[in-house]
Parts: C-alpha cells; structure tokens; sequence
C-alpha cells in the first residue's frame, strides 16, 4: 500500500492477506482486495465473514493477520479517523423504539462531531432523501421494517462520510421494499458521490446495484469482477415459445434451428448447473448481442409465437465454477493465492 493520497484516489478499501481467526473458525482468510470508489457488492454465504470483514474496516476488532487500509487510513492504528469519515449500517435492529427517527439521527449526528445546527440540518435533508420525512416525529417502535432500515441507512449518511458500509440493508424486505432499497443505495453514490460497500447473500439483487462484486466464501475471496464482466460472463437467455399446427413441438424445433445456427442450447427443462427450469423454457447461452437477433430470426423463421425471452438471473454456481476470477481492468485485485472450489457448498443464492 502507498501513501495516503495516492490509494485514495484508487482505492477506498484496501486489503492484504487480511485474517481472522476465532478459537473454533476462521472468519478471514487471507483476503487480499483492493476496491475503487463507487458501489461494491460484497456478496456471500451467511457466516462468509461480511460482517467481520466489516467490523476490521471500520477499526473496531482486530485483525489476526495481514493489513487493511479505509480511505488511505490503516484500520489497526487509525480507526477513530476511519470512523469519522465513514458511515456504517449494521445487520441488527439497533433502533430505540420510543425514539423518533429525528431524534435518534440527530444524536447519531452529534455523535459524529457535528455542532447542534448542523446535526438539525443535515438529519431533515437525510430523512427526507431516504424519504421518511413525513413520519420522522414518530416513535421508531412503530416503524415497518422498510422504515427501519431507512433510518439504519439514515443515520449512516448523516455526517456526510465519503464511504458507507452497509450490513445487509435489504434484510426482512419485500421485493418491492428491496427495489426501493437497492435504488435508494445507487443514489447515495450517484447524487452525493459517496461509495458504498453493500453486503449481501443475494447475488442477483447485487448485481443490478453495484459496479463491482466481491464474492466471498469460508472467508476467502472467491471472485472480484466489474459488474458487466459478471454478467457478460454467464448470461444466458430463457426462451419460451408456443407450439403450431405446423410445429405440434415448437420448443424442439426452435432447439434444433439455434443449435444449427451454431447458440449452444440447454435442452428444456434444465440447466447449466442442474437446476430445475421450467418445462418449456429454453436456456441459450447470450455470446453476444447478435444472440437476440438469431433467437427472434430463428422464432419467426419457424412461424411460432414467441411467450417470452428474457435475460435469465444466473445462480452463483455458474459463477464459482467459471475459472479464475476476474478484475476491473486495470486494477490490481487479488494478490492472493485463489483458492479452487470443488463444490459449492453453502453458496448465497441468486435473488
Ligand atoms: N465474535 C465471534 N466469535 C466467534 N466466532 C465468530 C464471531 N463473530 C463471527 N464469528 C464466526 O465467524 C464466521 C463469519 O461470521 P460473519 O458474521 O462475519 O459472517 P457473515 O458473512 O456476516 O454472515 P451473517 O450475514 O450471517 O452475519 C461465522 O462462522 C461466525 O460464526
């Protein structure tokens, strides 16, 4: 790691061969990252070490092993700085219940150094940008967990950090509660130009949000890739079309025309690893985007209507088997050893 100006403007997070060892587990493994400003998807398994990854970062439990650096600053001597100049939203429900959101943000911003005006201030403008403005007097008690974990993301913001950490903020929510999460998480970057590490054991809803991933497992890093190369890398395409007079199997006849149009095709009903598809539905792997030109060419060649044909949300398996992880280009990721999976046990799922 280089000096404090230099990593900053390249990285927010640095770490090298970064452990933590419990009596009974090992939480870090050797985690070598360096992530760049913008949204960073942290995505792995319950008891992957999100959590504790987090804990190092912003100074608050040690590290066995390895070194890690926030912002430039070193989290085994600087955490105090770390904890200025970041925000932190954690997993559990840590909301007072009689305590209004304008109150608790306040203090929360008090806390942080922020003089009594200031706090007042920039605790409506936060409010009103998670957009809980209208219920902010109310006791938290009577919060939805949406509301609840709008002021979690609140309070992290409030004293206008460069980097949020956030646990787990779309926990408990429904998909329409998570959307609104996840859009709300996008703008913490887009509108105030802060980054954001965002955890998660969902991959899928990760992947919309954030303009990288770093996959953990058992503590080690798995994979760290731009969003698009993820994406890009195991996309496939479910095609659902019906059947004619003509075609009495439209599914089989379009299989046959776009596997001699030279797409590789899983037969209906499965796919690539083994998970159940449904009956119809075909999976065609996308190689670029001339793929959807051949699919809609080779649907209406054949004179069936098209129910459907959409990108399909890939199951993190496909990613743990695909080789070695990818890097933003141009970054030096990983300086770890890889380590090779043989299974994928315990693996988060795909949203
Ligand atoms: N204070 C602790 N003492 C002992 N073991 C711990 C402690 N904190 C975490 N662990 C263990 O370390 C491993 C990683 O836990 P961690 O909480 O970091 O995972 P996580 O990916 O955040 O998962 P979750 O989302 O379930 O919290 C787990 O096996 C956990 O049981």
């Amino acid at each position: 790691m280089t000096g404090a100006t230099t990593v900053e403007s390249v990285t927010v997070i640095a770490t090298e061969s970064l452990s933590k060892r419990y009596p009974r587990v090992t939480a870090l493994d050797r985690l070598s990252v360096d992530v760049p400003p913008g949204v960073t998807g942290l995505v792995g398994a319950n008891g992957a070490g999100k959590s504790t990854l987090i804990k190092i970062l912003l100074g608050l439990s040690p590290a066995t092993e390895g070194r890690a650096s926030v912002l430039g600053l070193d989290v085994a001597t600087e955490g105090p700085a770390i904890r200025e100049r970041v925000g932190y939203m954690p997993e559990h429900d840590c909301l007072p219940p009689d305590v209004s959101a304008t109150e608790f943000v306040v203090h929360m911003a008090r806390m942080s150094g922020l003089p009594p005006t200031a706090a007042r201030e920039r605790t409506a403008d936060t409010l009103r940008h998670v957009g809980l403005y209208e219920e902010r007097y109310r006791p938290m008690g009577g919060y939805s967990t949406g509301m609840k974990q709008r002021v979690k993301l609140a309070q992290a913001l409030v004293h206008d950090p460069k980097l949020v950490l956030l646990d787990e903020p779309t926990n408990g929510l429904d998909p329409v509660g998570r959307d609104e999460m996840l859009g709300l998480i996008r703008r913490v970057h887009t509108d105030f130009g802060i980054s954001v590490l965002v955890t998660s054991h969902l991959l899928g809803e990760l992947e919309r949000t954030c303009d990288q991933v770093v996959v953990i497992d058992g503590g080690r890093l798995l994979r760290f890739s731009a969003t698009d190369e993820f994406t890009q890398a195991t996309g496939s395409l479910a095609v659902e079309v019906t059947d004619t007079d003509a075609c009495p199997d439209g599914t089989a006849a379009l299989h046959a025309a776009l596997t001699r149009e030279g797409l590789a095709v899983q037969p209906a009903g499965h796919a690539a690893d083994g998970s159940p598809v449904p009956g119809r539905v075909l999976l065609v792997d996308v190689a670029d985007e001339s793929t959807y030109d051949t699919v809609r060419d080779a649907v209406a060649g054949l004179g069936l209507g098209l129910v459907r044909m959409e990108a399909r949300r890939h199951r993190i398996a496909e990613v743990f088997h695909d080789g070695p992880e990818q890097r933003p280009a141009g970054r030096e990721a990983d300086r770890s050893e890889r380590q090779q999976r043989d299974q994928n046990g315990g693996a988060p799922d795909a949203a």
